[in-house]
């Protein structure tokens, strides 16, 4: 299982291939994710928003624990494997943080309960239920896609839960971020890709970052950089990597992320789940043009 120090570095939220026909297309996923094995990541998000977590069932989350474990095994590399199980229920989250620490994952990531608006207390109480459960806890604030923003006294709450080991902070909030690391609390794993290098220069411990599906040798070594304080180099490599993380989010994630993903080969096609649809045609221009570059 995973633990408070573990969270540092590059982690990878990884897709859910799919067939034209919107069923799993786990061929596909085991080529694509052999590939990711080759790099100096530190874990695997399954289940993650880029996982397309709101169209994937319960049992296909199980197919693809299975999958990941089978090909880390055939690639010889083991990695943390973090399962997305928030819901903005407490109970199905509590019953899915049960399922995946059955499942043998290392630790669940769990997004603030979006949609139901609740009071900061309840949301303290939603993790401190998630937390309870003994599989270390990751929390997820992505106001954007929530729809609720946490005070920052309650992300503190949150944190010093214990079982809770960290936070991905996708508010791209510095100050926030430096108020946190000042006082001394659990990492925080930047999650909005645009902002990973300041992120990381105000105390972000690593990200958990779509992006880094692509051109994932170049984001490890991003984190190198300034780990070792080569800022000016780490500033150069983010300035080259930015036109891509620009146009990855361009339109919603992971949409333009698996068109790229189908374009090199790794995935068979580019299929999404509705209401997730395809990427527009002027983005399929600009996505050939940088891929070309
Ligand atoms: O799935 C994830 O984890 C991520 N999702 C974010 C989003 O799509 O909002 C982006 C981030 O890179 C990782």
């Amino acid at each position: 299982m995973l633990n408070e120090r573990d969270l540092t570095g590059t982690f990878v939220p990884i897709i859910t291939p799919f067939l034209p026909t919107e069923d799993l297309d786990l061929e596909s996923y085991q080529r694509y994710l052999a590939n990711l094995l080759q790099y100096n990541i530190q874990g695997l998000v399954i289940n993650g928003t880029t996982g397309e977590a709101p169209t994937v069932t319960w049992e296909e989350v199980i197919m693809l624990v299975a999958a990941t474990k089978q090909t880390m095994t055939s690639c010889n590399r083991e990695l943390p494997i973090i399962v997305g199980t928030g819901t903005n229920s407490t109970r199905s989250t509590i019953q899915r943080t049960v399922l995946a620490a059955e499942l043998g994952a290392d630790a669940v990531l769990v997004v603030t309960p979006y949609y139901s608006r609740p009071s900061q207390d309840g949301v303290l109480e939603h993790f401190r239920r998630a937390a309870d459960v003994g599989i270390p806890v990751i929390v997820y604030e992505v106001p954007a896609r929530t729809g609720l923003q946490l005070t920052p006294e309650t992300v503190r709450s949150i944190l010093d839960l214990q079982g809770v080991i960290g936070l991905k902070d996708s508010t791209s909030n510095t100050q926030l971020l430096t108020r946190l690391v000042q006082s001394d609390t659990k990492p925080i794993l930047c999650g909005n890709d645009q902002s990973y290098l300041d992120m990381l220069a105000h105390g972000a411990s690593g990200g958990i970052l779509a992006s880094a599906n692509v051109r994932t040798e170049l984001f490890v070594q991003l984190f190198q950089h300034v780990t070792q304080g080569e800022m000016t180099e780490a500033q150069h490599l983010f300035n080259s990597l930015s036109p891509l993380i620009h146009a990855l989010f361009q339109e919603s994630n992971p949409a333009p992320l698996k068109w790229v993903l189908a374009e090199q080969g790794l995935l068979d096609s580019a299929s999404l789940r509705l209401p997730m649809s395809p990427i527009s045609a002027e983005l399929t221009e600009q996505l050939h043009s940088l891929l070309r570059s």
